[in-house]
């Protein structure tokens, strides 16, 4: 039989009425996976490394949850991970930058929690569980599954707050898992580019991120730059700011990273005006390329528990996104 994997770390998937009010992450994993019999077809072993809201998940716990899964590797044909839904993203570009392509992981969560009427984690751990342990999938580095639609973790982002169909992202999804009536059908439209996996050490490093708007004057950038390892700044367009925080990012001794806080495309330097893109660039200021701002601030965590110089660390970023 298939050898299943399930790691189950919270999130609304997990998450039932408590008594003080709301719902939070407290079901035991019995109950996800006695509410998919489906689950009979294959050799299951279960695993909690923590159960926490994915708003409470740190990199460190990325970090814990993909030695878990080098840990768990060689032992199953796929690995299916549980997820809360606000931070997978993040999780699952963690484990595309550290896992190698090979280790067939998928990410799913629910976006309703189990007492609700149309509670969506059964269906998706089924569609987990189809694509992580699929012979099609292998090579495609960690998947995300969710509604049916299979992303790529560098390309994969929470796109609604609320809906069921709450996964998105630029350029879309690279496959589809349905039932056909007697079982599941996989089919794959893309595959994803994948680079060699980095090896870090740890995910301690602290990098935060500075969202741009009209009118600001790059108030916070220092006390930023001063009590982090790095920042991000999530920039307007192809990654242009305000003038008056390219002085404060100038000759940075920690690295200053550009992102877009626009939905898809890249940072590029077309504009020469003080806080454009260009002037950024011969500030010292590393692209993100298509990276979101919070994607690239884990990638820039991997890249600084390196110890990676800043020439090292413009070159990872163009490879990211070749
Ligand atoms: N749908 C969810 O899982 C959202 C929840 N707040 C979480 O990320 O843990």
């Amino acid at each position: 039989m298939t050898r299943l994997a399930i790691i189950h770390t919270g999130g609304t998937i997990a998450s039932k009425p408590v008594a003080s009010g709301g719902v939070a992450p407290q079901a035991s994993p019995l109950d996800l996976i006695q509410a998919l019999p489906e689950l009979g077809d294959y050799t299951l072993s279960v695993h909690q490394p923590y159960q926490l809201p994915s708003p409470h998940i740190t990199p460190q716990h990325m970090h814990t949850l993909r030695n878990l899964v080098l840990e768990l590797a060689p032992n199953h044909d796929g690995i299916v991970i549980t997820h809360g839904t606000d931070t997978l993203e993040e999780t699952a570009f963690y484990l595309h930058l550290t896992l190698r392509e090979e280790v067939s992981v998928a990410l799913t969560g629910s976006m309703r929690h189990a007492l609700e009427p149309s509670w969506d984690g059964p269906g998706n751990l089924w569609g987990a569980a189809v694509a992580a342990t699929h012979p099609l999938s292998r090579g495609r580095g960690p998947l995300v599954v969710f509604g049916g639609d299979v992303f790529d973790a560098r390309t994969v982002t929470k796109t609604h707050s609320t809906a069921l169909d709450s996964f998105g992202g630029y350029p879309g999804p690279i496959g589809r898992v349905d039932s056909n009536g007697r079982g599941p059908e996989l089919h794959y439209f893309n595959k994803p580019e994948r680079m060699q996996a980095f090896d870090p050490p740890h995910a301690d490093t602290h990098v935060e991120i500075m969202y741009t708007y009209a009118g600001w004057k790059g108030e916070g950038v220092k006390e930023a730059l001063e009590r982090s390892d790095g920042l991000v700044i999530a920039a307007m367009g192809t990654g242009n700011v305000p003038a008056e925080v390219l002085p404060l990012v100038e000759g940075s001794t920690k690295p200053v990273v550009i992102a877009t806080r626009t939905h898809a495309g890249p940072v590029l330097p077309v504009y020469g005006y003080p806080g454009g893109f260009r002037t950024l660039l011969d500030a010292g200021c590393i692209p993100a390329s298509f990276l979101s701002a919070h994607k690239a601030r884990i990638l820039l965590i991997v890249l600084l528990s390196l110890g990676y110089s800043r020439a090292q660390m413009m070159d990872a970023f163009k490879r990211v996104v070749a």
